[in-house]
């Protein structure tokens, strides 16, 4: 299921899983299937957890579930990697960075945290809080068991991938991020501050910079601002650049449209296979995380579709018990580890917040942002 504030996509049933995402894109190129939904994954080489659906239900207006009730006690039983192994990382990051040392420029690196729950927690249910949280928010929920995990991915990502409407695409890339505060005067200043930020407004073109490269060839017409915009979740300031083209070809799905562009360096970095490569180096398989969850027609059938980049997210478990959730952000020469560390507190404030668990009753210190 994919939510946006003004549609909600339902895959059921499943005719067929597609093993990667090129797989899926070949077999809907081919005609041989007609839809698919799920996500793919950061790295795109591994397997997909990608479905032909029976049946794709397009509903207007957001997914309105009933509120959970008699929700399970959950703790942060881990952390992965520790917050000083990631802040470590962190500045290990920064120091190849400034000496521009194998040409990365930018890099992504994110770290998780291990929840366990006293009594089963239902996917639906987190779907269900993070509704609650942020009403006009986007959700996803889709089953990963099609590339063999026992587990579900749920989140609420405020970043579009690619939308893809008949020829027309667009795009909203975020990246550059402080966290809101409580104090409205100190909440406003931070928004100011980071749109003013040089070194977030860096973060944020090597992103602009790539989408449009990569959708250029695929388009006739693509309008790219020259300045982002600050935009809001209930947890974080971002920067972001809506953009958005004609494209040439009535035969692309939005999936085709999705793998030009993933992964993009609001998740990975800049160039974008040093980055990736730095990132399966130095924190291994990131699995769905920073993937994208979404759906997709066949080009024969119009190619429309949507995906999310796969951030503020969690894995579920089928038993329930427990869940792992991710964070990460984007490195650049002047990166603050610090700073970091408290990003990626605050980007995880989505799930915790919504699971019950305090984001600042973090076993080992209190980065909490006030
Ligand atoms: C990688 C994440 O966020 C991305 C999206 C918005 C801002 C970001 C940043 O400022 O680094 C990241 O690019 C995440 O939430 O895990």
């Amino acid at each position: 299921m994919l939510c946006r504030n003004n549609y909600h996509v339902v895959g059921n049933g499943r005719i067929r899983s597609l093993g990667t995402a090129a797989e899926a894109a070949q077999a809907m190129a081919d005609g041989s299937v007609r839809a698919v939904v799920g996500a793919i994954p950061f790295d795109v080489r591994e397997r997909a957890a990608l479905t032909a659906p029976e049946t794709l239900e397009v509903h207007d207006g957001p997914w309105r579930p009933a509120p959970v009730t008699g929700a399970p006690r959950i703790r942060i039983d881990a952390m992965e990697p520790s917050l000083e192994a990631h802040r470590r990382r962190v500045a290990d990051a920064v120091a190849t960075l400034a000496a521009s040392a194998g040409g990365l420029q930018k890099v992504v690196l994110a770290r998780s945290v291990l929840l366990r729950a006293e009594e089963p927690l239902a996917a639906w249910d987190l779907a269900s809080a993070l509704r609650s949280a942020d009403p006009r928010g986007s959700l996803f929920v889709t089953d990963l068991s099609p590339a063999g995990r026992a587990a579900a991915l749920v989140g609420a990502s405020p970043e579009v991938l690619v939308r893809k409407v008949g020829t027309r695409v667009s795009a909203q890339p975020l990246a550059g991020s402080a966290p809101r505060s409580t104090d409205a005067a100190v909440d406003r200043a931070r928004g100011r501050a980071l749109a003013a930020s040089a070194k977030d407004l860096a973060e944020h073109r090597y992103v602009v910079a790539a989408i449009a490269d990569a959708l250029a060839p695929l388009c006739h017409r693509l309008d790219v601002p020259d300045r982002p915009e600050l935009m809001t979740t209930p947890a974080m300031w971002h920067l972001g650049t809506p953009i958005s083209g004609e494209l040439r070809s009535h035969d692309l799905s939005a999936l085709d449209v999705a793998l030009a562009v993933h992964p993009t360096p609001a998740i990975c970095g800049t160039p974008t296979v040093r980055a990736r490569d730095h990132i399966l180096a130095t924190e291994g398989d990131r699995g769905f995380y920073s993937g994208a969850v979404g759906w997709a027609r066949s080009g024969r059938d119009g190619g429309d579709g949507e995906w999310m980049v796969a951030i503020r997210c969690a894995e579920v478990s089928d038993d329930g018990l427990t869940a792992r959730a991710w964070a990460g952000g984007g490195i650049v020469a002047d990166s603050d580890p610090d700073a970091e560390l408290v990003e990626t507190q605050a980007k995880l404030a989505t799930v915790l917040r919504a699971l019950g668990v305090d984001p600042a009753a973090d076993p080992t210190t209190d980065l909490s942002p006030t």
